[in-house]
């Protein structure tokens, strides 16, 4: 009887620590396998000095004890003060002058060797959380951590998660289940899920996140809501987080019962300003606000007669007592057929360049238009001197294929982050834009568009943890490699195995390519079905011109592309003269960029060798078949990975592959009405019609 109730335990013990596997993303902390490594940890982390008892410094030695138990299998105690011990981790808040802190900013680390101590030094408690993150990091990819010496300051000021997230708990654009807040249980009800995503987003450096959809409903604003998000706060603030809020710009309107929003309209102001005083109230370290106004059919300051630095300034004005910021989002475009959406952001906002008051940041997505596989950088990071950037990323895949497709994210963050602007001449490139040292900018902001969702693994494919992960390392350092991430992202996660992270790592980096190759080659884009994940390229009729395909490849009998040279739109005039130039001529601009900026013939011949034709054929085939090496590469680690995840993934693939042919079937038969060109060699034509792909289409999107 003994022996079959411990079978089962053994059995729940062994499912649970499957799902589990999921669960704690890169937190994992197994036991180091390698003993004679693991005795060398054990060394270095016989005790940890812990003196003060802060909140934030509390979860740092929390994380340390949890960590390194796990690890080395060992109980390490807490002391207050090492004496004449060594062997031991300290954590220290160096007060003034402390000689380590000196090249540290606020919350930025050393880990160093002190009197035979590994010493973790900040001049904040908040920067000894991150030191010990990384210090745990080196120990869980398998660095020696005796004469560790690692200093370490974040690039920019505020790295915040957007999450588009709503009051009935759906997420706009979430593809891991329903929000992580739980509004109806919220505040009385704190899910201790809450905890473990605060972990994480520490482990990476984020330290402020925006907990609501920027479609915001006003209700965030009122008390009941107001005191659920101070619930959250007050859970993220012992790991160094701070909350935000996207606003409803009419809220003194809708809620406050006031007859106009106009932010220029005393009372419209003091409601603002008494709005942000019951805020800060209940939740003293508020972040401030984020607004999406005057887009998409948002309202804004504009339904007034306001510009964007009238609503932001208004707010910032409501900010001024308090230690918080408003993020005002550059996102935005008019329904007008004739129009090139590409340059409304650079129309609306450049006139105000140096008119925002100095809370306030403006958010720019990184391309143009609108988290597209592949774009160019936003010509706004080239052309706003005097304002303080903020970069928006996209970390849940709207346009990547949501959480079926394997796609890694951080070559298209690093991608842009490296574009060179040109705005003070060459060496300008984005990160340095937006990482305040171009311009001088005091207040620096990166934003990530969360994909977490309540699904057990958080991120619904467990490959994309390590987007997360990516923009998280990468809004702490952008210098920071693509591979390195992965490198790390795969042995916290996945296997230490070499040959197996080398395998992972490979799948991971050429991901994002494949992707785009059977999806928008070229510079093709924005070829979506209304949910933005099937094709549609044959789309001519929407509720706005600018919402359909047609409006963004320009398909016909000559060739395909948007032609925005001075011939056509004349976008490239927004950006630097030595941009323009880069791109401007169809016969030197780089493939990846064509058809983002020219009509080219179906027959021209590209610097490839082929036709435009025939190198859309090649990238729409190659790109689909590469999806059946990435399931190869994947089968190969199965000995390494966990099985749960292994098995999730291996699913996840046979959907991207028969995807993948689907996207490539659908683009070559349609454009081949055009082309009027035979499918080259060795590629075969699609078994099926467009029609047929029409009709799956049509199918997908009933509801
Ligand atoms: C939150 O709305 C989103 C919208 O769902 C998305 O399809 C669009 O691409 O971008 C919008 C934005 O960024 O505001």
């Amino acid at each position: 009887m003994n022996k079959i109730a411990g079978w089962i335990f053994l059995f729940l013990l062994s499912t649970t620590s499957y799902a589990d596997d999921g669960y704690r993303l890169w937190l994992k902390y197994d036991l180091i396998k390698d003993v004679a490594k693991r005795d060398d940890y054990v060394r270095s982390a016989q005790f940890i000095v812990l003196n003060g008892n802060s909140q934030i410094l509390k979860s740092a030695a929390d994380e340390l004890q949890t960590g390194l138990q796990g690890l080395l299998g060992k109980s390490v105690p807490l002391i207050a003060n090492a004496g004449n011990r060594t062997g031991g981790i300290v954590l220290t808040v160096a007060d003034a002058p402390n000689a380590d802190a000196q090249t540290l900013t606020s919350e930025g680390y050393k880990v160093l060797p002190k009197q035979n101590n590994i010493a973790i030094v900040s001049k904040t408690e908040k920067g000894v959380l991150y030191g010990v993150f990384a210090l745990l990091r080196q120990i869980q990819t398998g660095q020696l951590v005796n004469n560790l010496s690692l200093t370490s300051n974040p690039k920019i000021q505020y790295r915040l998660l957007n999450h588009w997230d709503n009051t009935n708990g759906t997420i706009e654009r979430g593809y891991a289940g329903e929000s992580l807040w739980k509004w109806y249980e919220l505040p009385a009800t704190v899910d201790p899920r809450y905890r473990d995503y605060a972990r994480a987003n520490a482990s990476l450096g984020i330290n402020g996140t925006v907990v609501n959809n920027v479609n915001a409903s006003a209700r965030f604003l009122t008390d009941e809501y107001i005191q659920k998000v101070a619930a959250l706060a007050n859970v993220f603030r012992a790991y160094g987080i701070r909350v935000y809020l996207s606003v409803y710009f009419p809220a003194p309107k809708t809620i406050g019962g006031l007859k106009t929003a106009d932010p220029l309209d005393p009372e419209v102001r003091k409601w603002w300003a008494d709005k942000t005083k019951e805020i800060y109230t209940v939740i003293p370290d508020f972040g401030g606000f984020l607004v999406k106004a005057n887009s998409e059919g948002e309202p804004g300051p504009q339904d007034y007669g306001r510009n964007h630095a009238d609503g932001a300034n208004m707010l910032a004005n409501a900010l001024a007592p308090y230690d918080g910021i408003v993020i005002w989002r550059a996102f935005v475009y008019k329904a007008d057929s004739k129009a090139d959406r590409f340059k409304a952001a650079y129309e609306e906002f450049t006139p105000l360049d140096g008119k925002f008051d100095k809370k306030v940041i403006v958010q720019v997505k990184n391309g143009p238009i609108d988290f597209q596989p592949r774009e160019p950088v936003s010509p706004l990071f080239g052309a706003m001197p005097k304002t303080p950037l903020a970069m928006e990323f996209q970390i849940t895949q709207e346009y990547t294929g949501f959480a079926t497709h394997l796609v890694y994210e951080a070559p298209l963050f690093k991608e842009c982050l490296d574009t060179d602007t040109y705005a003070k001449g060459k060496g300008s490139p984005v990160s340095k834009v937006i990482d305040g040292s171009l311009h001088g900018y005091t207040t620096t902001a990166i934003s990530g568009v969360a994909n977490t969702g309540s699904d057990r693994n958080w991120t619904g494919n467990p490959m994309a943890q390590a987007n997360w992960y990516a923009f998280g390392r990468l809004a702490w350092d952008h210098t920071l490699s693509s591979e390195d991430i992965a490198h790390e992202w795969i042995k916290m996660t996945l296997t230490t195995e070499p040959k197996a992270v080398k395998t992972i790592t490979d799948l991971m980096l050429r991901s994002r390519e494949i992707y785009v190759n059977y999806n928008t080659p070229i510079g093709l884009s924005r070829p979506w079905s209304g949910i933005h994940f099937a094709p549609e390229p044959w789309l001519e009729k929407s509720s706005r011109p600018d919402w359909t395909a047609i409006y963004y490849h320009r398909a016909d009998s000559i060739g395909l592309g948007f032609n925005r040279t001075a011939t056509g739109s004349n976008a490239l005039a927004q950006y630097r003269l030595e941009v323009q130039q880069m791109w401007n001529d169809p016969e030197t601009c780089p493939l990846p960029y064509l058809l983002w900026y020219h009509h080219i013939p179906w027959i021209k011949k590209l610097s490839t060798g082929r036709t435009l034709w025939d190198e859309l054929c090649t990238r729409f085939y190659t790109g689909a078949d590469s999806v059946g090496w990435m399931q190869q590469q994947w089968a190969q680690v199965k000995p390494a990975v966990d099985p749960e995840i292994f098995a999730d993934v291996t699913g996840r693939l046979i959907t991207q592959h028969k995807e993948a042919i689907w996207w490539r079937d659908a683009w070559v038969l349609y454009l081949q009405q055009y082309s009027r060109q035979p499918i080259p060699a060795p590629y075969k034509k699609p078994e099926r019609t467009l029609d047929d792909v029409k009709r799956l289409v049509d199918i997908y999107q009933l509801r």
